[in-house]
């Protein structure tokens, strides 16, 4: 057959055809190198029940989407995709199948093979039959096996740190804002005007953009994150097409301070991370996800995005789409970074122009880690006594446990109320006196926060202030809709507020921390109630107490039954899903549904407390089955 397609170019205006022969061309070529066989070899004259599709396409999802749905009409197959490759091996069960497949598609005669042209694209797949038991991939294996969790000192990878409803609000606003174009990616630039090349910014000449308001939350939420450091002022947009990257670098030490983040927006992709001894680690930066580099990561390991549009995350292959990074960064006026990486410290020496010659002080440096062993070099940290040095560590620590609810929230309270939302609202009309006089207590015009505001029952108990009411249960929310227009309410997990810090004038969380079922989210969820508060401002808890006279507690954490009368329920769950996981009581006419409950012994939620900084206890009492505390935010 011949290949070797030798193109005039007035012949190719003339004949469209040829202009197919010779993406042909090119398709053939890799696979034929990278399957290392002559293409006579890897096709059959002959129809066989196995194809090989050329140029498959698989530019993105949608590509590989549609070519398996145009695959699957013609019976069942076995379809192996090669994507590095841009080819696939399909074996269907019978010729006929493959045959019928071929004269569906425009046949080109004189080389025998079929051509699947995509709508609205420059782009076709050619089938061929073949002989060939399997095709080898040309090694899929040149792309690195990503983890979703490694090991690097100083990054921490936090998940879902934005939620979609908030990822989708202000993809739309960034999208209004204007790009500037670099070779490779668009990017836009707030607070300062990033300088590409020496990968710094002039921090002498703030930019005219500042960071724009609609990012006002996420960006106050990275500056706790990394507090103590100084506010978040440099933000730095990203936009990756499938297929595009960013080449190894790390950020020049003096103009930014330690800390930064980067966060995801809609597609998740794999960032390389290579440190100075070229140890290499490759991780999965999932969508609404913020990568926290600090120390090591941040001062001493090269960071990059490699330009291809799929990557493979624990042997799975990824399809990546369009991707938004926000970097967030703070600037350091003063120049003078004190890191103990001081060897890619242009503060301390450093010259990137040495570096890239074989900077023999680097050499010299690398050597003796070698001999030392940089487990100890670690220890050795210039300039932080050792009590800095354990509380960046537990700061660390602290952020990486920036917790998660767990199967028992999901499952014994989230979806519990989410059934028992109406009937669990008849019981819950009678707001409590003393939570009203609270209430009542602050000063005309306050805003306050009702944190798992349940039914709603406080929302009206005060026309003086205004309240917003936030909680998981949607069914819940509903009900506070329907009480009235005026109520404000929404949804979030109490465990990461999409509210900004130190916002409210008082919060208050009524029978909500002892649903979590371990100390470390109750602590987290105390936490969002303290950072939303204003200083000075007072934060009112609510916990079931397991001193009680209405139940009696043989142990703290407890599954408490909720009978659900039978008109609450529908007949169809009932009859089906009911009678498989839940108990129905036939006599009382209802269903059990269990509530998890961590019932606080006296004294209990004081000395969680006392693990937590920022505020005062100044009240403390109980009330209606529950212990009761009243904090002031210092
Ligand atoms: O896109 C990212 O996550 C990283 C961007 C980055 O490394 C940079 O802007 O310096
Ligand atoms: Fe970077």
């Amino acid at each position: 057959m011949d290949l070797d397609i030798a193109i005039d170019a007035r012949e190719k205006v003339r004949n469209p055809t040829i202009k197919l022969n010779k993406k042909l061309a090119i398709a053939i070529g890799t696979l034929t190198k990278s399957e290392k066989k002559p293409f006579d070899e890897l096709v059959s004259q002959e129809p066989t029940n196995k194809l090989i599709a050329v140029h498959f396409g698989v530019g993105d999802q949608d590509d590989y989407n549609t070519i398996c749905n145009f695959v699957k009409q013609f019976g069942q197959n076995k379809v192996m995709i090669y994507p590095v490759r841009n080819y696939a091996f399909i074996e269907f069960q019978n010729i006929q199948q493959s045959l019928q497949l071929i004269q569906s598609l425009q046949i080109f005669e004189n080389i025998k093979y079929a051509s699947l042209k995509y709508p609205n694209k420059e782009r076709a797949t050619m089938f061929f039959y073949t002989n060939q038991q399997e095709l080898n991939g040309g090694g899929m294996c040149d792309i690195p096996n990503a983890m979703r969790q490694v090991n690097i000192p100083g990054l921490y990878l936090i998940h879902d740190f934005i939620t979609p409803e908030y990822e989708k609000y202000i993809m739309d606003l960034i999208d209004k804002q204007e790009w500037s174009k670099l070779k490779q990616r668009r990017v836009q630039h707030y607070g300062y005007e990033f300088i590409y090349g020496d990968n710094t910014v002039n921090v002498n000449k703030p930019a005219d953009k500042i960071i724009p308001d609609f990012l006002e939350d996420v960006r106050s939420k990275v500056s706790d994150l990394i507090k103590p450091q100084a506010e978040i002022n440099q933000l730095t947009i990203n936009e990756y097409l499938p297929g595009m990257g960013i080449p190894p670098h790390f950020d020049v030490h003096p103009p930014f301070h330690e800390k930064f983040v980067s966060i995801s927006l809609l597609s998740g992709l794999v960032m390389t991370f290579k440190s100075f001894k070229g140890e290499e680690q490759h991780l999965y930066l999932p969508p609404r996800s913020c990568a926290l580099f600090t120390g090591e990561v941040r001062f001493a390991w090269f960071h990059s995005i490699a330009s291809r549009k799929i990557d493979k995350v624990e042997g799975e292959t990824h399809f990546r789409s369009r991707r938004l990074s926000l970097t967030f960064r703070t600037i350091r006026n003063d120049l003078k970074c004190d890191c103990q990486y001081k060897f890619f410290c242009e503060s301390q020496g450093y010259n990137p122009q040495t570096m890239k010659n074989k900077n023999p002080l680097l050499q010299e440096y690398l050597a003796k880690l070698n001999q030392i062993g940089i487990q100890q070099d670690n220890k050795v940290v210039p300039n932080k006594t050792q009590e800095e040095i354990q509380l960046l560590q537990d700061q660390q620590q602290q952020l990486l446990q920036i917790p998660k609810a767990t199967e028992v929230e999901k499952k014994y309270v989230y979806e519990i109320y989410e059934k028992i939302a109406p009937h669990f609202s008849s019981t819950r009309y009678k707001p409590w006196p003393k939570i009203e006089q609270f209430l009542k207590s602050l000063e005309p015009g306050s805003l306050v926060a009702d944190v798992g505001c349940g039914n709603g029952k406080y929302l009206g108990s005060n026309p003086d202030i205004e309240m917003i009411g936030t909680d998981r249960s949607e069914n819940l929310l509903k009900i506070c809709k329907e009480k009235s227009d005026a109520y404000q309410v929404f949804s979030a997990d109490s465990l990461r507020l999409p509210l900004k810090s130190e916002m409210f004038d008082a919060v208050i969380s009524i029978a909500v921390i002892h649903h979590f079922s371990n100390k470390i989210l109750r602590q987290q969820a105390i936490r969002e109630l303290l950072r939303i508060c204003k200083s000075k401002g007072l934060i009112l808890i609510y916990v079931w107490a397991m001193e009680q006279e209405e139940k009696t507690f043989n142990e703290q954490d407890v599954f408490v039954p909720w009978n659900l009368q039978f008109k609450y329920e529908d007949e169809k769950v009932i009859n089906q899903e009911v009678q498989q996981q839940f108990k129905i009581d036939d006599q009382k006419k209802t269903v059990v549904y269990k509530r998890y409950y961590h019932v606080f012994k006296q004294g209990e939620i004081e000395e969680l407390l006392s693990e937590m900084p920022g505020f005062k206890i100044v009240n403390n009492y109980y009330d209606h089955a529950n212990w009761v505390v009243v904090l002031q935010k210092d």
